[in-house]
């Protein structure tokens, strides 16, 4: 049974803005969702020149992912994390974990994951409150993050967080820091670095290796515990980090029928996922049996990882 909870407030300062939709520093779409235009630590959305600590970190971040995700090491990430066989624990469980793992390849962020993931549900439910999937899905869509943690292995941050790209065909210019592609070993490689490498026209995503990190892996765990959420869901897990596509509009030529359709709401979360970063903290105990309920929907009790 789902349990119904108030809608969220986020608090007077929101409600006040959303009546001022013209005010200098936001844009509002038309669902309603305000976009504020700079992030907490003051600079825009996704900047990833801005000078400041943390933009070396983040550049530093992409260097190393650049060089090191080649079509080899995704091949055997993904045999190797397939398996399921690290740890058992419910979805909640996991959401606590998370609050001990920290995102290197971020710079609109530095709060704990478990506010990110509220956050973003949060956002959504106020604006598709009759979507209880889109909900549970925006609460799940990091939990992929776990792989930092030492019961998975901990894997280093290039191997877990930051935008994910396609491997097996030429990185697309949009990719940020792509120069640093450049000393990736595929990059030279005659079967991978051309348009379509070791794809063709049309295929579809599901046949193209993406690097790896926390979306393949979550989507690998919702899909093989048999979560009963629909495609759009699974597709909004999956592709999350995949900014040169839902952003950019690359690697349109490898996308089937079916992504074009699962595009639409990628691109509708997408706007939650990243715009409610925020120092707005949501009450966790408060929205928690509601989460709860959703997961006993959607979920088995005890998922393997
Ligand atoms: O730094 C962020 C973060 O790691 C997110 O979880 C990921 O989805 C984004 O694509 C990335 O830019
Ligand atoms: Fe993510
Ligand atoms: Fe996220």
């Amino acid at each position: 049974m789902t349990i119904l909870i108030d809608q969220p407030d986020f608090g007077v300062e929101a409600e006040e803005k959303k009546k001022i939709p013209n005010k200098e520093n936001e844009l509002v779409l038309d669902d309603g969702f305000v976009v504020p235009v700079t992030n907490s630590f003051g600079h825009n959305f996704r900047d990833y020149d801005a000078e400041s600590l943390r933009q070396g970190v983040v550049e530093n971040f992409y260097r190393v992912n650049h060089i090191k995700q080649t079509f080899d090491f995704v091949k055997r990430m993904r045999e190797e994390y397939s398996k399921l066989d690290k740890v058992e624990m419910s979805i909640w469980e996991c959401c606590e974990l998370l609050n001990d793992v920290h995102d290197e390849s971020d710079p609109d962020l530095d709060e704990p994951q478990i506010e990110h993931l509220l956050q973003t549900a949060e956002a959504i439910r106020k604006d598709y409150p009759d979507e209880d999937w889109v909900h549970l899905t925006a609460l799940i869509h990091d939990l992929g993050k776990v792989l930092l943690h030492p019961s998975f292995g901990e894997l280093p941050q290039w191997a877990v967080v930051g935008d994910t790209f396609p491997v097996g065909c030429a990185f697309d210019e949009t990719i940020v820091h792509h120069k640093y592609f450049e000393e990736n070993k595929d990059y030279n490689n005659p079967a991978y670095n051309t348009k379509y490498g070791a794809y063709s026209e049309g295929c579809g995503l599901n046949n193209v290796m993406m690097s790896w990190g926390h979306d393949d892996y979550m989507y690998l765990v919702a899909k093989e515990n048999k979560t009963t959420l629909p495609s759009a869901a699974l597709f909004i897990v999956r592709y999350h980090s995949f900014y040169a596509l839902h952003r950019s509009g690359g690697y349109k030529h490898l996308m089937n029928e079916e992504d074009i359709e699962n595009l639409k709401w990628l691109q509708v979360f997408n706007k939650y996922d990243l715009y409610s970063k925020s120092k707005v903290r949501i009450d966790v105990e408060k929205v928690k049996p509601y989460y709860l309920s959703l997961i006993e929907k959607y979920f088995p009790a005890k998922l393997r990882w």
